[in-house]
């Protein structure tokens, strides 16, 4: 990961959240046959819940993944759950009837590692880096790779400084 001090801030507010979550689920609307979702924990568990509400998908799933330690710095990746026997009666054909959410691919390390488990799962992100874009089949926004999106789950309501005061946001 970049430096912190050298990477652009988009914050997200959950009005937005919501917002991106429903538009990626328009993306993914249509007769395209999955039958569970299958969330990459813990930033998917949110955009899981909102995409399984508006397509009517009722068996959800989590991949327990946990790859960043400590605050932006990225640790080896470590799949601590993987998927349970209902999810796994749905993969012999590599899981075209699965949807796999995250909230963002970033390097894609994530990614690879669970496009590793279930190759021929649909993997839909709400934000896409350049880095990880090539492993996502649906996205809503790019940014660029030296922006850190903050998530609502991660924010308090907090003083700003003016922007005349050297406010980077
Ligand atoms: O493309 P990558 O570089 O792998 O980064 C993307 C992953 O990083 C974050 O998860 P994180 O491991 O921080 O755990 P969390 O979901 O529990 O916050 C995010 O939710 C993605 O899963
Ligand atoms: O930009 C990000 N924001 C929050 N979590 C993340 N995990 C990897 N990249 C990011
Ligand atoms: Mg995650």
């Amino acid at each position: 990961m970049s430096e912190p001090s050298s990477q652009k801030a988009f914050p997200v507010s959950w009005e937005q959240f919501h917002r991106d979550a429903r538009a990626l689920s328009w993306r993914l609307s249509g007769d395209r046959g999955f039958e569970a979702i299958v969330c990459i924990t813990r930033g998917g568990l949110v955009p899981a819940l909102i995409i399984a509400r508006e397509l009517g998908i009722r068996l959800i799933d989590t991949v327990c993944i946990a790859s960043y330690h400590d605050y932006k710095e990225q640790g080896a990746a470590q799949i601590l759950k993987g998927v349970g026997p209902e999810v796994a009666a749905l993969t012999a054909d590599g899981g075209t009837r699965i949807l796999l959410i995250d909230d963002l691919v970033d390097t894609g390390k994530t990614a690879r590692l669970v496009r590793d488990m279930l190759p021929k799962a649909h993997f839909a992100t709400v934000y896409a880096k350049p880095m990880g874009r090539p492993l996502v089949d649906t996205f809503v926004t790019e940014v660029s790779q030296d922006t850190w999106i903050y998530f609502p789950w991660d924010l308090g309501l907090s003083f700003q400084p003016p922007i005349r005061d050297g406010h980077p946001g």
